[in-house]
């Protein structure tokens, strides 16, 4: 168990129903150990920790993402079962709010201490990318404007000790010029023009993403789904790297 390898800015999101699943499609990769694949909820609620194992036996990096909000005491100490674990990243709500934020970068870091391996990047959720401008002012009923409020909850989240925020590429030039370059912006959201955004409503393309700031961006479906996913996985980093 490590966790002292080197990501990639490309992330893939994990998201199948199960380890066989997994490993049929992380085996289609020639060089899997170059990866950097994310392990959501859906994965975890199933297998827990032995999950995470297994996939750290390909040599993949770990994005552990299973966004956390909750007090703050049960936080810290659900962030040091998981800071032992030699992930890479893993993912708070940023509207859990300061004292939560600081508790999960205290949990983690204990956690890190107690299984030996390097504190991992703790990342806080903004506003999610299936959020539209229209749901934050009606269904959440904030008055801020969707840039203003990612901003306001990203340099929460900078002030309370995350290493960065999950943000949709929207919002990137505002947080680069209001909160710094650096932070880390990892990007979910990502789509070809050619691919379906599905449930995603702030969705922008790997280029724009990074040519306004991103430091990583997440794909999902276009990769996962894809009836090839190393072509698939390979015209993604063609567009990060354009
Ligand atoms: O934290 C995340 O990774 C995340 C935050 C967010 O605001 N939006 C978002 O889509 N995600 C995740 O990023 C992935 C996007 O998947 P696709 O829409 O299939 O590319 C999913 O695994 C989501 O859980």
């Amino acid at each position: 168990m490590t966790n002292s390898q080197t990501t990639h800015p490309l992330m893939i999101a994990l998201d199948f129903q199960t380890n066989e699943e997994v490993q049929n499609f992380l085996n289609q990769f020639p060089h899997p150990e170059q990866l950097t694949v994310k392990i959501g909820m859906e994965l975890f609620y199933r297998y827990g920790p032995m999950i995470v194992t297994e996939i750290q036996k390909l040599g993949c990096a770990i994005f552990l993402d299973l966004k956390l909000f909750d007090i703050p005491n049960t936080v810290e100490r659900a962030l040091t079962q998981l800071g032992e674990l030699g992930v890479n990243y893993v993912t708070v709500h940023t509207l859990g709010g300061s004292a939560m934020l600081q508790a999960a970068k205290r949990g983690l870091t204990a956690g890190a201490k107690r299984g030996n391996v390097t504190v991992p990047h703790l990342l806080g959720v903004t506003e999610l990318t299936s959020i539209s401008p229209a749901g934050l002012w009606e269904e959440q009923n904030c008055r801020l404007d969707m840039t203003e409020q990612v901003v306001s909850l990203a340099r929460l989240a900078q002030q309370s000790g995350c290493d960065g925020v999950i943000t949709s590429a929207l919002e990137l030039p505002a947080l680069v010029q209001q909160v710094g370059a650096n932070f880390e912006y990892v990007v979910p959201g990502i789509r070809l023009a050619s691919d379906a955004a599905g449930d995603q409503q702030r969705v922008a393309t790997p280029q724009t993403a990074r040519q306004d700031g991103a430091t990583a961006i997440v794909v999902g479906r276009p990769i996962n789904q894809s009836s090839d996913p190393v072509v698939a996985y390979d015209r993604y980093d063609a567009a990060w790297t354009d």
